[in-house]
């Protein structure tokens, strides 16, 4: 069923070549003069050539000489590099916010080149202007804040959603980042501080996924918080009161997204890091009605599934043996039960079977082992609760150390939220696994709250372990020449292709279908010679190309599910006569490249 074709082998080239004929369209203006010069979607700083300058109104508004694009690009990254010499030796966190504050002056300023560095140097970029620097900068949010971004609607909006949606001043939104702050990471409630998250996601949505930035929009939904030390934070800039909760939370999402989609019927709505009973909820409640997917649940799941199937790979075996891989999940939130929601949809396909999908598969959340006999069993983690005595020795409540120890699993998986849980006994229990290679994934982020770090799994699990984390870790030097590959299993590996593809087909609703066809694609993408060293994941250098490929995949499956309505001047039936390869080529068509465009102003 899962189809391993192999990928052209230079898929960063290809990405390159790509791209590198771009040719700039003309951009429509609406403004001249300095305010030109201070809308970051136009602005080229010194890069205005003289005949744009005199049709603008800028000549004289900046210094004569005309600097290439290429001359900016290099002068931005000698001073970030100047920044990194400067800052050597400070604590990590005061770099990553020096680094954060360069990179965030640029993308106040200037677009377009601000894309530029960060696609080009997306490896050592993403770990500052997403995970795990962006969990900081949301704990910091208001001493840091200096320019808005994004649309804040609040509980005090209540009934004005409707046309405070027409404040934005984009004409069109394609992708839409929404959180209501209440699960930042694993950081807990930040309230409005959270809107670092969706700037963090769409940023990578415009490099990964080449949505154009004048189309992208974050947003904070603020219906208060229940983190006391902001209540009483001075700084604080949200609103002051506890969270709504039941129907009048529901009311503000609903004005929301009813406001949303009437001003732009075509977008997509991604939420993130909703407290899980929310997350669940709103994804219950608007999936069949509008297009839109929780990237928590979902995105992680496909994420994690891909991760699953290439530990099988590793272990030198073949995908059918998936359903019998024994996967022990820490963690019964919205990701660990998405995640597993997968994983037994995967088993059923495979096996035909749906009772007997999920019993190689153990939850545990903070009160231990999940079992039938869990007072207030929570519905979400019903169908993974084991029977008590399935296992001999194994009770209702019994400890991950007594888990790991009794089921010996293939797979050790975390998505608590809580750093260290993966402790050393735990680990080096591991070592009696009853796979040659087991896995482990510590997918809790940010650095902080990983369930162990890379370091301590090679040393306590053993060097023939698999080994990837949500947040970025350095590979591990095993010495002699060996080295412990660490994979990066998040779920920026997914959502862009998820969003992109949904939006170039013209996708009604994103279904599991579609998702399924993602997580199949991003589980394809790996050789088996990277497999068997215990990469699971590309290179994020290549996550244009992965992106593209995912992209693809859910467009496809649009089709086939008849959700695809087309884009653009793009119809369905067009969609449905592409070969794949024409897919992939049309999906990366309708990439933004950041490049200057002509600014043509229209009177
Ligand atoms: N790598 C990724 O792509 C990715 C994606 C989504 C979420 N995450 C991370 O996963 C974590 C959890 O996210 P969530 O949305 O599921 O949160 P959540 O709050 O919905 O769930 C957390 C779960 O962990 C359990 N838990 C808490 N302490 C525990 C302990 N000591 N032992 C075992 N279980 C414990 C809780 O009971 C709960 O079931 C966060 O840190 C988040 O950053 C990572
Ligand atoms: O934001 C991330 O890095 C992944 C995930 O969405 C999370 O909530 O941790
Ligand atoms: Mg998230």
């Amino acid at each position: 069923m899962w189809n391993l074709t192999r990928f052209a082998s230079s898929r960063l080239s290809r990405t390159r070549r790509l791209f590198s004929s771009v040719i700039p369209g003309p951009c429509i203006v609406h403004k001249r003069g300095t305010d030109i010069l201070h809308d970051p979607w136009f602005n080229k700083d010194t890069g205005f050539p003289l005949t744009e300058r005199d049709r603008l109104g800028l000549r004289g508004l900046l210094p004569p000489r005309v600097i290439s694009f290429e001359q900016q690009y290099d002068r931005f990254m000698e001073s970030y590099h100047s920044l990194e010499k400067n800052t050597k030796g400070q604590p990590d966190g005061v770099v990553a916010l020096a680094k954060w504050r360069i990179l965030n002056r640029l993308h106040d300023r200037n677009e377009t080149l601000y894309y530029r560095v960060l696609m080009d140097n997306i490896k050592d970029f993403a770990p500052i202007i997403y995970t795990p620097t962006v969990g900081l900068v949301c704990q910091n949010y208001s001493g840091l804040f200096r320019r808005p971004r994004g649309m804040y609607f609040s509980a005090k909006d209540k009934g004005e959603m409707m046309s405070m949606i027409y404040n934005w001043p984009a004409q069109h939104v394609d992708m839409i980042v929404l959180t209501d702050g209440s699960r930042i990471l694993g950081l807990g409630d930040l309230g409005v501080q959270g809107i670092g998250i969706p700037i963090g996601k769409l940023d990578m949505y415009v490099a990964a996924a080449g949505i154009n930035p004048q189309r992208v929009l974050p947003v904070m939904l603020d219906v208060g918080t229940n983190n006391q030390k902001l209540l009483e934070d001075r700084l604080y800039l949200g609103l002051r009161q506890p969270r709504l909760e039941g129907e009048e939370y529901l009311e503000i999402v609903d004005e929301f997204m009813e406001a949303v989609f009437t001003r732009w019927p075509k977008a997509i709505v991604q939420f993130e890091d909703f407290q899980m009973k929310w997350a669940f909820e709103t994804l219950d409640r608007y999936r069949k009605k509008f297009c839109m997917f929780n990237d928590d649940i979902q995105g992680t799941a496909g994420v994690a599934l891909a991760g699953l199937l290439g530990t099988v790979r590793a272990q030198g075996r073949t995908l059918a043996d998936f359903p019998d891989q024994k996967i022990v999940v820490v963690g019964a939130g919205s990701a660990g039960l998405g995640v597993l929601s997968m994983a037994v949809q995967a088993v059923a396909r495979m096996t035909g079977k749906n009772e007997t999908a999920a019993q190689n598969f153990f939850l545990l959340d903070k009160d231990g082992l999940i079992t039938k006999e869990r007072k207030n069993l929570d519905p979400a983690a019903a169908p993974f609760a084991k029977d008590p005595g399935q296992i001999v020795g194994l009770r209702e409540g019994a400890s991950l150390l007594e888990v790991v120890k009794k089921v010996k699993p293939d797979v050790l998986l975390g998505l608590s939220g809580v750093g260290g849980v993966f402790s050393e006994e735990v680990l080096k229990a591991l070592r009696e696994s009853v796979s040659t290679r087991p896995a482990i994934f510590a997918m809790s982020n940010p650095t902080m709250n990983a369930e162990c770090t890379a370091a301590d799994a090679f040393k306590h699990a053993g060097e023939n372990i698999v080994f990837a984390s949500g947040s970025p870790f350095e590979n591990v030097n095993l010495g002699n020449g060996k080295v412990g590959y660490v994979n990066q299993a998040n779920n920026m590996y997914l959502f862009p292709g998820i969003g992109l593809g949904s939006l170039v087909s013209g996708a009604r609703f994103i279904t599991d279908g579609m998702l399924q066809a993602a997580a199949e694609c991003l589980a394809s993408y790996m050789t088996d010679e990277e497999i068997q060293k215990g990469i699971l994941y590309p290179s994020i250098d290549s996550i244009r190309h992965i992106t593209a490929e995912v992209g693809a995949s859910v467009l496809r499956a649009a089709v086939a599910e008849e959700l695809a309505e087309g884009h653009g001047d793009v119809g369905p039936k067009e969609l449905a006569h592409m070969s794949k390869e024409e897919t992939v080529e049309y999906v990366f068509r309708n990439m933004w490249y950041p490049i200057y465009s002509p600014l043509v102003q229209e009177k």
